[in-house]
């Protein structure tokens, strides 16, 4: 089993963390075991509280009960000895509250003062919103109404994702919230940046001297963003039916993604310095002009029926809560261009799909082939040079490079050096969510997205929706357990390039590995 890893960063300032949506399945799978993790390894101490917030009613040994359940079932800790376990959860408390009710929030405010004088808490108020996003507007209204903002430190706002179904819907909500709380205050979660190799991919990018000058148009002929996923929609249906991989992945997760990999190296690690870098990038991806511009660089599909591992795998539209004759994309893949010196003309392929064959995140660098080839003479068709950065599940680094093949006269063979961060060296990373709710209780919000990142993304995004509901025909379908409709392959064929096997899924051809 590999050892847990801490991540270096200070202890967070006493704080009292709301959950709105404490029964709800996020607070159970990530946010519950995120705060035991904090708490494990000393990032929150005794001057903490949480109180989970949600309709359904709770009493105080049935709410510790379901925390307990959370971490025993999702925490990369186990649970401690009794006395620890009591310690940690007496920190816990559950109020029942319509967001609607303002009263409500009149007992809440009541119950956070006493809860803060118990712990000795000055530090601030972090209010997650677990919640469907039509609930924002109101409970940011409702705090302010009820004097929750009214404590003695900062408060801050968590918001999860969807933000808005389009820009218009995205500009309203953020209207709403802007009422209440300022941009600094709002940290709009993508959890994508939360993860140990996405925030890597600034050191990879920074921190390298045979990196960072071949990172462009000259050196690079293009890249690969895969997020591909097993799981279909599970209970989700219903969500995602109205979302589609679109506004799921790509608008949020995926372009993120694309910002780290295409950003100008900031002059500051600050978060405002490493935004505007981000932004820039977004802003910089040419708009689909047209829906013939769509047809010819998007691919959007739905999964069909499959056979997958021995296991019959069910049609998209035949998931729990879903239209039975729905034309949501459960499946898509574009070439997008960032069109700015760096970049001008390099291809970004970018795809993710449900019912993928490989659970994985990764992201491609194919170099530019050697101007000459010496060695064709000698038969040798020289293979490009990739840099592969792994995401997740599985974590690391590898690069592929040709050399001779040992003994051989002159045989070439491409060589893997493969760092495999999570299997070699032990590493069981942090969870994306411990990082991101310890940056948000310290005030660090570089891996949260700033308003105009969103509305960017949302801007190149509405364009593809746009040009989709003029035509429903072009929705490709594939079986569920493959790597999607033919049409992605030819997106890249066009260009003489090919999707490069992920997670793993060594080229037949590539015979060995160093590993560090
Ligand atoms: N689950 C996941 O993996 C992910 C979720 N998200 C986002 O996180 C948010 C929450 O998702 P998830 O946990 O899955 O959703 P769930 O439907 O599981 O939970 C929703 C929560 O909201 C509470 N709630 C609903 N209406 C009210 C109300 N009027 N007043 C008070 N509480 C209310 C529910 O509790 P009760 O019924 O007791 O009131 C429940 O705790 C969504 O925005 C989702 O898109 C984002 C990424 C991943
Ligand atoms: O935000 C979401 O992400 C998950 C995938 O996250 P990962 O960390 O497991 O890669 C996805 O399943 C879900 O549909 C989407 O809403």
């Amino acid at each position: 089993m590999a050892d847990n890893v801490t991540f270096d960063a200070p202890q967070a300032p006493g704080a009292v963390f709301f959950i709105f949506g404490a029964t709800g399945d996020l607070a159970r799978r990530k946010l519950f075991p995120a705060i035991y993790s904090l708490y494990r390894e000393g990032k929150l101490t005794e001057d903490f509280a949480v109180i989970g917030v949600a309709r359904r009613p709770r009493t105080p040994s049935e709410f510790h009960e379901d925390v307990m359940e959370s971490i025993r079932e999702f925490s990369r800790y186990p649970v401690a000895d009794e006395e620890e376990w009591a310690r940690f959860v007496d920190h816990f408390e559950y109020k029942s509250l319509d967001i609607n009710n303002i009263d409500g929030f009149r007992e809440l405010r009541e119950q956070t003062e006493a809860i803060e004088r118990k712990f000795g808490i000055a530090g601030g108020r972090l209010f997650y919103l677990a919640l469907a996003p039509e609930l924002f507007g109101g409970v940011s209204f409702n705090l302010k109404a009820g004097g929750m903002l009214d404590g003695p430190g900062w408060n801050r706002l968590v918001i999860e994702k969807p933000f808005g179904y389009n820009l218009e819907s995205a500009r309203e909500l953020n209207e709403q919230i802007n009422q209440v709380f300022k941009e600094e205050e709002i940290y709009r979660i993508d959890h994508y940046l939360g993860k140990e190799m996405v925030q890597n991919i600034e050191v990879i990018r920074f921190a390298n001297a045979f990196f960072e000058p071949l990172w462009n148009k000259q050196h690079i002929a293009n890249i690969q963003i895969t997020l591909g996923e097993t799981v279909g929609v599970e209970e989700r249906g219903g969500y995602y039916d109205h979302s589609g991989a679109l506004r799921d992945m790509a608008q949020n997760h995926m372009l993120q993604l694309l910002t780290m990999i295409a950003m100008e190296p900031p002059s500051r690690l600050l978060a405002e310095d490493i935004r505007d870098e981000k932004v820039k990038v977004l802003r910089s991806l040419r708009p689909f002009s047209s829906s013939d511009e769509v047809r010819k660089n998007v691919v959007r599909g739905q999964y069909t029926q499959g056979l997958f591992k021995g296991k019959t795998l069910p049609a998209y539209r035949q998931e729990d809560k879903v239209n039975p004759e729905s034309t949501t994309e459960t499946y898509f893949a574009a070439r997008v261009f960032v069109d700015n010196f760096r970049w001008a003309g390099v291809p970004f392929y970018i795809r993710t799909g449900k019912r993928l064959p490989v659970k994985t995140t990764e992201v491609v660098v194919e170099f530019k082939r050697m101007p000459t080839n010496v060695y064709l003479g000698q038969k040798h068709n020289l293979e490009p040079n990739l840099l592969v950065i792994r995401v997740n599940p599985m974590e690391g680094i590898y690069v592929k490079i040709n050399a001779k093949k040992p003994g051989s006269e002159s045989e070439i063979q491409p060589l893997a050096m493969d760092f495999c961060q999570s299997c070699m060296v032990g590493i069981n990373s942090p969870e994306a969510y411990e990082r991101l709710l310890h940056d948000a209780v310290r005030g660090d919000s570089t891996y949260f997205t700033r308003w105009d990142e969103v509305s960017s993304a949302w801007s190149f995004v509405d364009k593809i929706a746009e040009a989709w509901q003029e035509s429903a025909g072009d929705l490709a379908s594939y079986p569920a357990g493959t790597w999607g409709p033919v049409e992605a392959d030819q997106l890249l064929a066009q260009d003489g390039f090919h999707w490069w096997p992920v997670n793993g899924q060594e080229e037949d051809n590539v015979v060995w590995r160093v590993n560090s």
